[in-house]
């Protein structure tokens, strides 16, 4: 994992010659802070548009108007009886909580901006116990809230009113790993970084990261489709999920747990599981498709001065860098001012712009030529101003620190506004600098970061409490420009309940309608995490 650090001074030097140019290895301050943004417990709307040839196209008159992202009204659900409660605590021995403490971190978001009020959890080890407990709930029609590690940031995995909360965490249990073919068979409720420390030992990896990796099940991540840092490289669960398990509303186990690469008999249908948030069923098993860990790894952190330069930049790097690029992440310098006010992070340069640009390859010594000649072209021709460069892997965790910790340090910003959009890489900062103009002195922070390798803007916006005149200036705006720029007012947190009534502004209303067809099919009650994904006007 670490280049050879004379080679690295070696860069330095040649890099150094260059005027401006600071390159240097992260100061102490910055390799003693932790590594990792341990979200605790962390789970968290488009442009009307149709198809004309290749283009999309929308009209004010045809987009459907978007609901109030409020809370709809509870569903007439059975309330949960003691004989459910016998019930469950039959099938559940020892595993059915219903003590309002232990209740409490289930029942609202990391955000702490959801709060339902379910009165049970429910703790099952295996898909049977899950498929019984479904079998049940909707014989009852009772509804049930899907539950992995609570690190949602749309309000999908919490319940809305008293849905049974039905967690995963107990079915963290690997099933299989072929080291041969790299493909990793587990139960949904593993946590992330266990799985990678896990394959680690293993000489693999798995192929997402996510700053909530500490405490986010992979069944959850399925789930969610979550994106995360190395999406640039191994594509979406979409492409790495090679089979699912996954228990229907009526309690039936739907067996698509292929560990094939190529299988084209029929439908696809676990690819309809991915992304759904538990609306559809609930995710019990996966078999993932992972890369081999990787010999060589190096990150660097750089520092441009404008939006351009650092699109310029990327561009280079994906000539230069090719196969070995493994990440392309960018911050502005306010999310640097709430690293350093909140978490007392030190940055190692200083701009307007700061990019992380992450190599991964088999062979140590061509890939720090390669970052070494794009450095130096990238100093060169004046697109980056200053930078550091880590081989190490306690600097490397150092740098990624500044990228994943973001989201921690908008939370002690105060109340916080959260936009996750996917926009033409050259469009991306442009709102927030609309944004920020629009908002003026009413904001307290706005700030941009994310995956510009993958198109995919986080807008943040935060408030010293929460401010209903604040949000009206931030929504519909947000949304009709995204709208309006052909980007998806969703790329990777998913709608859940607070963005589920904006569907309409990224998916055309024929989309929408055939979305609430397969969910009728599929969960004909609607027992499954109601009041999220689906606007109000599509539930069964
Ligand atoms: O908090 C956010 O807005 C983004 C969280 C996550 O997707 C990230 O990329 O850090
Ligand atoms: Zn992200």
């Amino acid at each position: 994992m670490m280049g050879t650090l004379p080679r690295m001074l070696k860069l330095r030097a040649v890099l150094g010659r260059h005027q401006n140019l600071c390159w240097n290895f992260p100061s102490q301050a910055l390799k003693q802070q932790s590594c990792l943004s341990s979200r605790p417990g962390l789970l968290l709307g488009s442009s009307w548009q149709c198809e004309v040839g290749s283009k999309r196209h929308h009209t004010e008159a045809d987009r459907p108007k978007p609901a109030p992202a409020a809370a709809p009204d509870r569903l007439p659900f059975s309330r949960i009886t003691e004989e459910d409660l016998a019930f469950f605590r039959n099938i559940l021995p020892g595993r059915v909580v219903t003590d309002p403490d232990l209740l409490e971190s289930n029942n609202e978001d990391w955000l702490k901006s959801v709060r339902g009020s379910s009165e049970v959890l429910l703790r099952p080890q295996t898909s049977q116990e899950v498929s019984q407990i479904l079998k049940y709930c909707n014989s009852r029609n009772l509804a049930v809230n899907p539950q992995g590690g609570n690190t949602g940031l749309v309000g999908g995995s919490v319940p809305v009113y008293d849905e049974i909360i039905l967690s995963t965490a107990l079915m963290n249990h690997i099933r299989s790993f072929d080291s041969i073919s790299g493909i990793l068979t587990c139960q949904a409720g593993c946590v992330l970084e266990d799985l990678s420390l896990y394959l680690e030992q293993r000489d693999h990896i798995m192929p997402l990261d996510l700053g909530a990796k500490g405490s986010c099940h992979i069944g959850g991540n399925v789930a969610t489709n979550a994106g995360g840092l190395r999406l640039l490289r191994y594509g979406s669960l979409h492409g790495t999920v090679l089979g699912l398990e996954v228990v229907l509303a009526d309690g039936q186990v739907l067996d698509c747990l292929a560990t094939l690469r190529k299988d084209n008999t029929g439908y696809d249908l676990k690819q309809l599981f991915i992304g759904s948030e538990g609306t559809l069923g609930v995710i019990t098993a996966a078999s993932i498709l992972c890369p081999r860990k990787p010999k060589s790894v190096n990150v660097a952190f750089l520092g441009c001065e404008t939006f351009e330069q650092l699109l310029k930049t990327f561009q280079l790097c994906r000539g230069m860098l090719g196969e070995i690029l493994s990440a392309y992440e960018f911050l502005d310098s306010e999310c640097m001012r709430l690293l350093n006010t909140h978490l007392k992070l030190t940055n190692p340069v200083h701009c307007q712009f700061y990019i992380v640009i992450e190599t991964s390859g088999s062979e140590p010594t061509h890939d720090e030529e390669k970052l070494h000649n794009f450095l130096e072209e990238a100093m060169t021709s004046s697109l980056v101003s200053e930078g550091t460069v880590a081989t190490e892997d306690s600097k490397i965790k150092a740098l990624w620190s500044l990228r994943e910790r973001v989201t921690e340090a908008l939370a002690h910003d105060g109340y916080t506004y959260k936009y996750d959009v996917s926009l033409p890489v050259e469009e991306l900062y442009q709102l927030v600098t609309d944004m920020r103009e629009r908002v003026g002195g009413r904001a307290k922070s706005v700030v941009g970061y994310g995956h510009v390798g993958d198109g995919n803007l986080h807008l943040n916006i935060t408030s010293q409490a929460k401010d209903p005149a604040l949000l009206a200036d931030i929504e519909p705006f947000v949304y009709e420009w995204t709208a309006k720029h052909r980007g998806s007012i969703s790329a990777e947190h998913g709608l859940g309940l607070k963005k589920r009534n904006y569907i309409y502004y990224s998916k055309p209303s024929q989309a929408v309608a055939l979305m609430g067809q397969i969910k009728a099919l599929l969960d004909p009650k609607g027992i499954l995490n109601p009041y999220k994904t689906l606007p109000d006007d599509q539930k069964p």
